[in-house]
């Protein structure tokens, strides 16, 4: 593609230099710059990418973005800003392929990623195309693909899979959109057909600074949805709101789309009633606008009847009978990493779960306590180089529903590791947990094996934060790391 045609996706730009300059592809990370690409300069939060732009050029850039013109020898498309050039010329450099399926949307702080499993499959189930794209992996048809950022693709990456999915003729792309990704702009453009809010609970204020900053970055993706009315029903847009959490009532008037409630408390269009949690899974009654139905699943977790409804009430949307979002439902075992059962043939119970927040680990520690007989051993750290102010509240939380506590890492990513543990301290004191039941181990393999050591008899071991993740990222590093393996290796050095 010409530069001067790529332009044409700006009203307000100018090139500097040749227009006709043959683009190949696009980057945005000097690193990865071949012969022909387009090279944006984005200033970020860490390092500004104009500086970058020569090492680009040595590699072969043929043009640039840029926000300022630059002192250098190939053409420059000089914008206002770079971040939103990103998202305007990547979907125009790919052809808009979010048009080309409906994109579903799962924002929240938990639960994005179960859910956005669950519609996946009910979908999949019905024999449409899925995509998926979370950070679990990206399903791209039947290819899957790691997701190297943990959650929200950045403007460019996103609309480069979104070709890819197009592609292979994808009906849906059901995907994770987090705060971040939605403030820093990286869904712009994209056409979601579909929103669905999960729940807004403590995390992430190293970047939004204030639950305000991180309840209107989500309401983004809200106020885009639906202000243009269709007869068309693939034209239509829906917002789907959890009616058991405030920000709800803000993200509908924040929205043009037509509003799907759902919820356990309030009153609502998709609503669970009867709910029995036990061990082995969920049983509830549903009550919808398209009917009632008995579901039991074998997800276990209160929470997880959040996930499900959320999922119910967009399928519903999407013309799903009920019966078989019944039927598919029913059939999901596990969600990788959301308490799965490591299980080599021990008497009692080890679960591993990706809670990292207050909310997600009282959400995972209340459902053990229904059901635990004997004492419940928590394993847990905090990530470095994240919202701070989580981690004594993470300690409160697992002090309120453990018996004894091994604090230990979670990713420390830059931080050290002892650091972070200090910072969760006071929160396990606060609530007066007894000193001789918890301790500081900031070995994570260690950590799980005395926790495993300890249990006895009917008694619960939960792993919790990293879930899914096979690597500790230690100053920049992914070592090898997987609480499944950990756990298993633990368990068999005890019993056998
Ligand atoms: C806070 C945040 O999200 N920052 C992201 C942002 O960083 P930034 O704006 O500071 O960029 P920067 O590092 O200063 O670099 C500026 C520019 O220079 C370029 N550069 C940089 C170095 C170089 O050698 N060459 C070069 O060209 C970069 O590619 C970039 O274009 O843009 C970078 C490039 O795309 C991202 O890597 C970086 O994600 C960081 C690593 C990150 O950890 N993000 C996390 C917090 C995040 O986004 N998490 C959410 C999940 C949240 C949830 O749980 O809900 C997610 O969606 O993944
Ligand atoms: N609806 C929910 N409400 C509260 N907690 C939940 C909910 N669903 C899951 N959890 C808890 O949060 C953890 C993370 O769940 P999940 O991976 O689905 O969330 P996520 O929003 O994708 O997280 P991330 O922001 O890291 O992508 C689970 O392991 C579970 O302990
Ligand atoms: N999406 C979350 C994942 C946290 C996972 C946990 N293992 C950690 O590293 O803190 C984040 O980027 O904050
Ligand atoms: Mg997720």
């Amino acid at each position: 593609m010409k530069l001067n045609e790529l332009a044409s996706a700006l009203l307000i730009t100018h090139i500097h230099g040749e227009v006709n300059t043959e683009i190949t592809g696009i980057e945005a990370d000097s690193r990865k710059v071949k012969p022909g690409d387009l090279f944006l300069c984005v200033p970020g939060l860490t390092v500004d990418g104009h500086d970058y732009a020569p090492r680009a050029i040595e590699l072969g850039a043929a043009a640039l973005v840029t926000e300022r013109v630059l002192d250098v020898s190939v053409p420059q498309l000089v914008v206002k800003d770079a971040r939103y050039a990103m998202a305007a010329l990547s979907a125009h450099f790919y052809g808009y392929a979010s048009k080309e399926m409906k994109v579903i949307g799962v924002t929240g702080t938990n639960g994005k990623t179960t859910t956005t499993y669950l519609i996946e499959r009910i979908l999949s189930d019905q024999g449409f195309k899925t995509g998926l794209m979370g950070n679990i992996h990206i399903k791209i048809g039947s290819d899957y693909e790691e997701n190297k950022v943990t959650n929200t693709q950045e403007a460019l990456e996103l609309q480069r899979i979104f070709r890819k999915m197009a592609d292979v003729q994808t009906d849906y792309c059901i995907m994770e959109v987090s705060s971040h990704g939605l403030d820093m702009g990286r869904v712009k453009g994209v056409q979601f057909r579909t929103g669905i809010f999960t729940n807004l609970t403590q995390d992430h204020l190293d970047y939004h600074k204030t639950m305000d900053a991180y309840q209107a970055a989500k309401g983004l993706l809200f106020s885009r949805l639906g202000n243009g009315f269709s007869a068309v029903d693939a034209e239509r847009q829906y917002a789907v709101l959890n009616a058991d959490d405030p920000a709800s009532e803000a993200y509908s008037k924040l929205t043009a789309a037509q509003v799907i409630t759902y919820g356990i408390d309030s009153e609502c269009d998709v609503r669970a009633t009867d709910i029995r949690i036990t061990a082995q899974g969920t049983e509830f009654r549903l009550v919808s606008f398209a009917g009632e139905a008995l579901f039991r699943m074998k997800l276990v977790g209160k929470f997880n009847v959040y996930n499900a409804l959320g999922a119910i009430a967009s399928t519903l949307a999407e013309g799903v009978p009920l019966e078989q979002i019944r039927n598919s439902l029913e059939r999901v075992a596990v969600v990788d990493g959301r308490m799965e059962v490591v299980s080599e043939g021990q008497d009692f119970l080890v679960l591993v779960d990706y809670a990292h927040t207050p909310d997600g680990l009282d959400n995972a520690l209340s459902t053990i306590r229904e059901f635990a007989e004997g004492n419940v051993y928590t394993v847990f750290g905090c990530g470095g180089d994240r919202d701070r102010r989580k981690r004594p509240l993470m300690g409160e939380v697992t002090a309120k529903y453990s018996d004894y506590l091994y604090v230990t890492s979670d990713n420390p990513r830059t931080e050290k590791p002892e650091a972070i543990l200090e910072d969760i301290v006071p929160g396990i004191v606060g609530a007066g947990f007894p000193s001789d039941k918890y301790e500081l181990i900031a070995d994570r393999r260690l950590a799980i094996q005395k926790a495993i050591e300890g249990a006895g008899p009917k008694d619960v071991v939960l792993i919790a934060g990293k879930g899914h993740e096979t690597y500790q990222d230690i100053m920049g590093v992914k070592h090898d790391f997987d609480d499944r393996l950990v756990a298993k290796a633990a368990i068999r050095g005890r019993i056998g």
